[in-house]
């Protein structure tokens, strides 16, 4: 392992190096109208997620990536099926949803168990065990 330069920033040698995917996805040279919620820009796009085109990098890129993509993609689908087939949404009490505060917080996202809480009902977690075991044969 060694020192290298990017774009001339020195990076020492075992730097932990953490991708702004939000900076990124708000860039205006590569996404119009980045702060606006348009759902539709997806449909049109040939935009791939898989970590090629990297003004969309939900998983990552490179030897590094998600190896979780095809799992997460298919039960995110299927989630949201379920929960758009299953139940009629509404806001409560008449509420608009420009009423919705929907202010971003500063974080970052960490997948460990809660060990406070429930922590069988942390899915993340049960799926990250899941792939473990299938990928070490049984951890
Ligand atoms: C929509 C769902 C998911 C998203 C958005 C997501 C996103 C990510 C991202 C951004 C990384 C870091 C990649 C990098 O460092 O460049 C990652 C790594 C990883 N993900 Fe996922 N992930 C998802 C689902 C899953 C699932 C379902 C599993 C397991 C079943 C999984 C297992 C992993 C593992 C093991 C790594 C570490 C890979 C490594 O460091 O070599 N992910 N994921």
């Amino acid at each position: 392992m060694q020192d290298c330069f990017v774009n001339g920033f020195r990076n020492p040698k075992q730097s932990r190096v953490i991708i702004n995917a939000w900076a990124i996805m708000r860039d205006p040279n590569a996404w119009w109208e980045p702060n606006k919620f348009l759902p539709d820009r997806s449909l049109e796009s040939d935009i791939d997620l898989r970590g090629h085109d990297f003004q969309l990098v939900p998983f990552g890129s490179g030897r590094r990536s998600c190896p979780g993509l095809q799992l997460g993609l298919t039960v995110d689908q299927l989630v949201v099926e379920h929960f758009v087939h299953c139940f009629d949404w509404e806001l409560p009490n008449g509420m608009l949803p420009g009423d919705l505060d929907v202010t971003e917080q500063y974080g970052i996202v960490q997948l460990e168990p809660s060990f406070e809480g429930d922590w069988l009902n942390d899915f993340s977690y049960i799926i990250y065990i899941l792939m473990l075991y299938f990928l070490f044969g049984g951890l």
